[in-house]
């Protein structure tokens, strides 16, 4: 007669980890503090972004990928809030590059991990709804899996100007029902996205997405519905906006 085995000795599910790049000097948000360590509402972008990850029943461990010498202060910073107590957190010091950053969160990972969501520090205020929806189509069987929206504006493909400001000749103009914006979380099967980071090599500033390195491989990568406030803090005004959206949640919270 076969019995259940204890809890201790039953095999563990694999886990669903996030790495959170936040290692960026954030040159085009203008002088300051590096970008993951500014505060929105009172409290650092970088902890809006891993509340916003470790919100997720899917997420058991967030990995936060620091500035190269900022990887106590981020500890730290981690320590001063508080955090869901179900998910555990690791920082390691991040590179030069988002690619190389990424590169050096997967190496902190333990072995039990088959899923990697792979999320910007710079989008602190994505849902949660989101952050399921990624989760899950990576673990219905999608290797690769990016959330996104359609554009507002048309986009030219142009010869870029050797001085900036000079006019940029245009030499296409994309069909724009085809094209999306893509946010991140992005979510990947391990595996995959390991040997992307192993495999494909990208020169200068890197890639500009983990999922455009998967597609080198030629594995296939699919899209899920983004949402509107996972937009990328970038330049001074999407501070203004996130403000804004900050205030409205908690107004909203306060009914
Ligand atoms: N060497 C780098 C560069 C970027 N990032 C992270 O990648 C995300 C997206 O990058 P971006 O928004 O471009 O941030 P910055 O590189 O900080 O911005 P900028 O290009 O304006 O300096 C951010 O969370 C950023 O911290 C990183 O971990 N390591
Ligand atoms: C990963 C990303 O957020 C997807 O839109 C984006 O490509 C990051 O670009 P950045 O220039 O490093 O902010």
């Amino acid at each position: 007669m076969s019995s259940t085995p204890p809890p201790a000795d039953r095999p563990r599910p694999p886990r669903t980890a996030a790495v959170i790049p936040a290692a960026g000097r954030g040159v085009r948000l203008g002088p300051g503090a590096p970008k993951a360590l500014r505060v929105l509402g009172g409290t650092p972008m970088l902890i809006h972004a891993i509340r916003a990850m470790a919100a997720s029943r899917a997420i058991s461990l967030v990995v936060v990928v620091a500035p190269p010498d900022g990887a106590p202060e981020v500890k730290h910073l981690l320590d001063e809030h508080a955090l869901p107590e179900r998910t555990d957190y690791l920082v390691v010091p991040g590179g030069e590059t988002r690619q190389e950053s990424v590169r050096l969160g997967l190496e902190a990972l333990p072995e039990d991990v088959a899923v990697v969501l792979v999320h910007d520090a710079a989008r602190p205020l994505v849902p949660v709804d989101t952050v399921d929806a990624v989760a899950a189509a990576v673990r219905d069987g999608a290797p690769a899996v990016v959330p996104a929206l359609p554009l507002a504006d048309t986009v030219k493909e142009v010869e870029p100007a050797a001085t900036p400001g000079e006019p940029e000749p245009v030499l296409a103009t994309p069909v724009r029902a085809r094209l999306r914006a893509v946010q991140t979380p992005q979510g990947f099967d391990r595996d995959t996205l390991e040997r992307a980071h192993a495999e494909v090599a990208v020169d200068g500033e890197g890639a500009t997405d983990d999922a455009g390195m998967v597609e080198r491989l030629g594995r296939p990568v699919v899209v899920v519905p983004g949402h509107e406030e996972a937009f990328k803090v970038t330049r001074p005004l999407d501070l203004v906006l996130a403000e804004a959206v900050l205030a409205r949640r908690r107004a909203n919270d306060g009914f």
